[in-house]
């Protein structure tokens, strides 16, 4: 397996004790696939990705990516946040071509590498574009493009869409979907959307708050992507999903503690 999180609990210690914001987490992703973690707010998502980023230590178990044990942040991880992180002052191209340059690559190494990736994410023709002249989408494809620059082997999304409206959000969907599908991406992302859970996804990981857990694992087998977003959010199956997901964190939000778990 290529990434493996092993019997991982994480704690903070808090003035009122210890929380426990993870417990006994355990999965794998296969190369090539597309997994994410779903849960409410105060599930552990973001703890749990920074564990894997290796921003972050486990209070207990691991991470493994092919066999080797996370101990900090690495070139093999590449990260995708929330909010827009590309400097302002710079042009498409130079955000893209920042971290390669830190890593010391050539700079005709990197300009190949920054004109393929534009390319991949449709982006050529703003490559002198500033960040500020983007709609939130096209800020969120550049950042894609750095990321996929530095060639990870895997992906790491930190809900890279919660801050675009709908349209932009399913054009990215669709965009990510063939990112995905062309590049045989290995992708571990968390969401708090149901939906673009699993519209993206080809396994869910879904995650129950205080203490965070995986409480059930859903194998996603979706008709041929082909069809587009909207056919496929019109398809039958793809409503069993989101009704099954929905009603399992629905059933975990009334069973979940209310509070944060502390020992202390
Ligand atoms: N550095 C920290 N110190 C203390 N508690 C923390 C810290 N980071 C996270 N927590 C707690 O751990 C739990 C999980 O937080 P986390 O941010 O991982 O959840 P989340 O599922 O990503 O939430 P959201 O969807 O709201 O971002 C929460 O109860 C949070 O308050």
């Amino acid at each position: 397996m290529f990434l493996q999180v092993r019997q991982l609990s994480k704690h903070f210690p808090t003035r009122r004790g210890v929380l426990v914001a993870l417990e006994d987490i355990n999965f794998t992703v296969a190369q090539g696939e597309f997994v994410c973690a779903v849960g409410a707010s105060g599930s552990g998502k973001s703890t749990l990705l920074r564990q894997i980023a290796g921003l972050d230590q486990p209070t207990q178990g691991g991470v493994w990516i092919d066999g080797q044990r996370v101990t900090g942040p690495g070139a093999d991880r590449g990260m995708v946040f929330q909010h827009y992180t590309l400097y302002p002052w710079m042009t498409v191209q130079a955000n893209v071509e920042f971290g390669l340059k830190l890593h010391g690559i050539p700079r005709r190494c990197r300009r190949e590498q920054v004109r393929y990736y534009l390319e991949v994410v449709g982006l050529t023709p703003f490559s002198e574009a500033l960040p500020r002249q983007l709609s939130g989408g096209m800020k969120q494809r550049v950042a894609i493009a750095r990321a996929l620059a530095a060639e990870p082997r895997i992906l790491l999304l930190d809900e890279p869409f919660g801050a675009l409206d709908l349209h932009t959000r399913e054009t990215m969907h669709e965009f990510m979907v063939n990112l995905w599908q062309r590049t045989q991406l290995t992708v571990f992302m968390i969401t708090h959307d149901v939906e673009e859970a699993v519209f993206l996804a080809n396994r869910i990981l879904a995650l129950s708050a205080h203490p965070g857990r995986i409480c059930q694992e859903i194998r996603v087998e979706l008709p041929d992507r082909s069809l587009g977003v909207m056919g496929i959010k019109r398809h039958p199956r793809f409503h069993d999903y989101r009704d099954e997901l929905m009603r399992l964190l629905r059933h975990q939000g009334q069973t979940d503690s209310p509070v944060p778990a502390l020992v202390v």
